[in-house]
């Protein structure tokens, strides 16, 4: 990189604003990572914060982007973290309220769905502040940071998507630019290579940048500022530039937490006992915690669907992409056949398994084609295609979500100052909604015909207008072209595809820590909306007939 250009970077350092933390405190279960620092992380240099594995570096970080709510499940922070010069309190904000932290993530967290320049388009369109007009075109952004546009994000190098996750960030117009271990998995080389992007970036665009790493080596040649989180002292201490060389023994290993030496011993089989009971009262907690959060959630929900957007065209746009996702051709295929299959059985077997066909049929035969029909309509597709769609499509989304959440592409939306309710659980609230009569109706579509050809197989001598006669006789239509009953059927369609919706974006939001877990949370989605469908049905049933 330019020498010069770098030299003009460091004299000039004083655009950006600078970051306080005032008697910070962070704690992950009973462990404390950090207490009792104030210090202020300069504007417009870069600042690295080193810490050995384990230290609390990314906790932090995300405690600094707003990320973690001050008393979470397992991480808690108090004191303040403000932006802005030193001065009264009010003059300094908090970043989680103004998005004014832009983040780079470890995993880059990009939306894949959409191509480059539309990554950096959704930065630009959801800037804190929009009644200032964006410094430059997505399109400008791209090529700056040379990211290629012709290729799908999936499709792009490491290296590419950093340098597109970097753009993203920039397009938000942050005042501050944290980056997460963004040296991880990289060789050295390519490691200087990211080194010198970000002291590039930071020479062009002055912003306060934080480099949160354990890579020290490759990092502190582009350093103005050094932090260490020191696990020894759980504290955040300044490292002077002319202590920088000892920063390797300074970075303690973080200690284990070992059970005391005085603790009371027990056999085998008392130890099996204690084991199983703080189990089973840890599964009993947890049980109680996962119930009432879900009461919680539920009783929240109408206030979290407020139809809101922040920016109507990226509404639509997820709208549609769930739309596809729950309502796309491969659930056509699969709910047609599921109704060509109830539809000829029913039908089929019906009529196969009459005794004494020969004297029953003649007496029966319009009888039995009422209640195929009725039966049909009324029970049989709705509970095959609700329960299909349950599985087929609430898997899908806590897939989605599952893997927006563990990707970071959750936490990236939260950093652009969108909260996840706006563009994943209204529109996927929405899709299901549309979704779920639209495919029951071709499911009974499908059951129809096949009825029909069935009918018309087996029984040659009656003719489709006898069918049809009776067929429909128990569903006359009382109001118009409608279906006797068709609110009961809209009506069960619409709860279960509202209940599927928030149920899958749920088990997809969930915290998730390994891909084990977003597979574990399909599953859980599978069970509890095949669950939730089986429920409204029984219930329904009883109020129905
Ligand atoms: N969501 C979480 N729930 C519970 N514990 C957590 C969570 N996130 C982090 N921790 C714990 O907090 C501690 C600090 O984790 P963190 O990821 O911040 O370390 P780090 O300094 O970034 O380490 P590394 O350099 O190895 O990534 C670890 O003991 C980790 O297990």
């Amino acid at each position: 990189m330019n020498r010069e250009m770098e030299t003009t970077s460091k004299q000039d350092a004083s655009v950006g604003l600078p970051l306080s933390l005032i008697d910070m405190e962070i704690k992950v279960g009973d462990r404390t990572l950090m207490s009792d620092t104030s210090l202020t992380i300069p504007a417009g240099k870069i600042t690295v914060i080193v810490g050995a594995s384990g230290a609390g570096k990314s906790v932090l970080l995300r405690t600094l982007a707003g990320l973690l709510p001050r008393d979470g499940e397992s991480i808690r922070w108090r004191g303040d973290i403000a932006i802005g010069p030193a001065g009264p309190a009010e003059h300094q904000q908090q970043p989680a309220l103004l998005t004014r932290v832009g983040i780079v993530f470890q995993q880059f967290a990009l939306f894949d769905e959409l191509s480059p320049t539309a990554n950096v388009q959704f930065a630009i369109d959801h800037r804190r502040d929009r009644s200032v007009p964006s410094s430059q075109s997505a399109q400008a952004w791209v090529e700056e940071l040379g990211v290629p546009t012709h290729t799908s994000v999936s499709a792009l190098s490491g290296g590419q998507k950093q340098r597109l996750a970097i753009a993203r960030t920039l397009a938000a117009a942050p005042d501050i630019l944290l980056y997460d271990e963004p040296t991880s998995g990289l060789d050295s080389a390519s490691g200087r290579k990211v080194a010198e992007l970000i002291r590039h970036t930071q020479t062009i665009h002055q912003l306060t940048s934080i480099v949160v790493t354990h890579d020290y080596v490759t990092l502190l040649p582009i350093a103005d500022e050094v932090l260490l989180l020191d696990s020894a002292s759980q504290k955040l201490v300044r490292i002077e530039a002319d202590q920088w060389d000892v920063i390797p023994q300074r970075m303690q290993p973080v200690a284990l937490t070992t059970p005391p030496d005085d603790a009371p011993t027990t056999t085998a089989w008392g130890a099996s006992l204690t084991r199983f009971g703080t189990l089973a009262r840890q599964g009993t907690n947890d049980f109680f915690a996962a119930t009432g959060s879900a009461i919680w959630i539920a009783l929240c929900l109408p206030l979290e669907l407020r139809p809101y957007f922040p920016r109507v065209r990226w509404g639509l746009r997820f709208v549609l992409h769930y739309l596809r996702l729950v309502g796309g051709p491969s659930a056509w295929f699969y709910l047609v056949l599921a109704g060509l299959i109830i539809g000829f059985t029913s039908t089929y077997f019906t009529f196969k398994f009459l005794p004494y066909q020969a004297y029953t049929q003649p007496l029966l035969i319009d009888e039995l084609l009422a209640s195929i029909g009725f039966a049909l309509y009324r029970i049989l597709v709705p509970v095959l295609a609700t329960i299909l769609i349950a599985a087929r499509c609430g898997a899908a989304i806590a897939a989605d979500v599952g893997v927006k959440r563990y990707g970071g592409q959750i936490d990236a939306l939260q950093t652009l100052g969108v909260m996840p309710r706006t563009y994943l659980l209204l529109p996927i609230v929405i899709a299901f909604v549309i979704a779920t009569p639209v495919l029951e109706w071709m499911a009974m579509g499908a059951a129809t015909w096949i009825s029909l050809v069935t009918f018309m197989a087996t029984h040659p001598n009656e003719g489709p207008y006898f069918w049809e006669q009776h067929f429909y006789r128990n569903l006359h239509p009382h109001d118009g072209w409608l279906l006797m009953g068709w609110k009961w059927v809209l009506t069960k369609n619409l709860v279960c595809g509202f209940g599927i919706a928030c149920i899958a974006y749920y088990q997809g939001l969930a915290p998730k820590n390994s891909a084990n877990d977003v597979s574990r949370s399909i599953t859980s989605t599978v069970l509890w909306t095949t669950l939730y469908v089986l429920v409204v049905h029984f219930v329904t049933a009883l109020l129905e007939f």
